[in-house]
């Protein structure tokens, strides 16, 4: 025997000994899986149209700024700015009790993600950044997540303050800058539309997607490997 086939024959004794199954690589469902982070606020989530609702409520003589004019992700900088006790009074709004909970999903979203999750070859989480407050926020997330996303979901869901050290092919936000302790993330930012970023021109590489409405599909199929 050459000593190629008693590598050959080697090889397959130790594998039938540990019971190693060897993949099987020519069949699609041993391709590498596509993975798709989605943001929640201001992605499925309607953050800043929540926060104009809930702030117009609690403080109905104070000054506001309408969607059409937010500018810059911070709500709470954009308030400080229009009148410095506004500040306080805006993070007021998203660290009260049923906030996160109550926001209505962005039309899309939940049908979008419920779509990914049935893709062939694709892992989808949502992916997003709860407050230091955390006396509602990180239960009221889930929350959310399980009443418009379903139970299972949860199994599909990372709460995390930096983005940069989950792991993906892409990931679909709303926030222009995604920094964190990883300067080189592992996904492709796919810059998601909001009132606040409408008006940035986004590096010249940064695509956008500028609603559910929009070619999401083609989005995910431009990161899938070329099949023959
Ligand atoms: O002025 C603001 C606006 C938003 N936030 C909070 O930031 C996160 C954003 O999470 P993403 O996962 O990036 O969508 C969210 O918890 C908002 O409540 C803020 O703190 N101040
Ligand atoms: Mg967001």
């Amino acid at each position: 025997m050459t000593g190629r086939l008693l590598r050959i024959a080697r090889t397959f004794l130790q594998n039938k000994q540990s019971n190693c199954i060897i993949p099987n690589m020519s069949s699609s469902s041993s391709a590498k899986k596509l993975r798709v982070l989605v943001d929640m606020d201001g992605v499925i989530a309607d953050f800043e149209g929540g926060f104009l609702r809930k702030y117009r409520t609690k403080y109905p003589n104070e000054p506001y700024i309408t969607l059409e004019d937010r500018r810059g992700f911070w709500v709470s900088t954009q308030y400080g700015h229009l009148r410095s006790d506004l500040c306080e009074k805006a993070i007021s709004i998203w660290e009260s009790k049923d906030f996160f909970v109550e926001l209505e999903p962005i039309p899309g979203g939940v049908q979008a993600v419920k779509e990914m999750a049935k893709m062939e070859n694709t892992d989808i989480f949502i992916c997003t950044s709860p407050i230091k407050h955390y006396v509602h926020c990180p239960y009221e997330k889930y929350a959310w997540i399980e009443k418009h996303l379903g139970y299972d979901f949860l199994e599909k869901t990372i709460l995390t303050r930096d983005k940069t050290v989950v792991t993906g092919d892409i990931l679909i936000d709303d926030k222009p800058d995604i920094l964190g302790v990883d300067p080189t993330p592992s996904w492709e930012h796919i810059l998601f539309t909001a009132c606040h970023n409408k008006h940035i021109t986004p590096s010249s590489s940064q695509r956008r997607l500028l609603s559910w409405a929009h070619d999401w599909r083609g989005i995910l199929d431009s990161k899938r490997p070329l099949t023959r």
